[in-house]
């Protein structure tokens, strides 16, 4: 059988935010500012990493200089790609799923705001990258998640078929809606709205859910 199954990645297949709160933690020192919370960083993830930046400036009272910003980004980037898995774990039952789903003729992919570098090399990391036959990252394409157009590149790399989206945020959930692609929500990754706020075909709280979920696209 074929079909194909796109996730996105922070959030969804594995828990990042402390190592991107780690980097955003030196950038801000470094820059001189105050730090912000853990749940803070969490909340700025899921619209790509300059946004992210941009969110962790304006909560430490650096501003939005542009020049400033590019600064910023640029010591972000060189802190999180001296140590992007140290601290990352997968969610629970992610490994089971998606051999399951494979097994199930389902073909994997990844769609991601994060950048495509990091998210290779995570997924290189965690022994998914084999798994996962295409990745598109938030530098990809000129524009990013909630534009339908990364999630329209991944699938058009996969066969033909059923198509299911599997993500953990407000910006996946618009994101597939904006691509008329069926949408599965992680409920225990990043959103910041309650999940019945959230537009979605299926939500599941445990991955052992989700071969069953996508079975109901075919
Ligand atoms: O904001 C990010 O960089 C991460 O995003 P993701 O949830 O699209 O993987
Ligand atoms: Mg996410």
């Amino acid at each position: 059988m074929s079909g194909a199954v796109v996730f996105d990645l922070d959030g969804t297949l594995i828990d990042s935010a402390p190592d991107l709160h780690a980097a955003g933690s030196q950038m801000l020192t470094e820059f001189g500012a105050a730090p912000v919370t853990p749940a803070q960083t969490r909340s700025f993830i899921g619209n790509g990493v300059p946004t992210l930046v941009e969110r962790l400036m304006g909560a430490a009272g650096l501003g939005s200089d542009p020049s400033q910003h590019a600064a910023c980004l640029a010591a972000f980037t060189r802190h999180y790609e001296a140590s992007p898995t140290a601290n990352t774990t997968i969610y629970p039952g992610v490994l089971a799923a998606l051999d399951d789903l494979e097994a199930a003729g389902w073909t994997l992919g990844i769609c991601t705001n994060k950048p495509e570098g990091p998210a290779v090399t995570i997924l290189r990391a965690f022994g998914l990258l084999d798994q996962m036959k295409v990745v598109v990252g938030g530098d990809t394409l000129p524009v990013k998640k909630p534009d339908p157009a990364p999630l329209f590149h991944a699938f058009d790399a996969l066969p033909d078929g059923p198509r299911l989206y599997v993500g953990d945020s407000e910006v996946d959930a618009g994101t597939a809606q904006a691509a008329g692609i069926r949408f599965a929500l992680y409920s225990e990754g990043y959103r910041k709205t309650p999940v019945a706020d959230i537009p979605h075909d299926h939500a599941f709280a445990d991955f052992a859910a989700l071969p069953a979920i996508a079975a109901l696209a075919r």
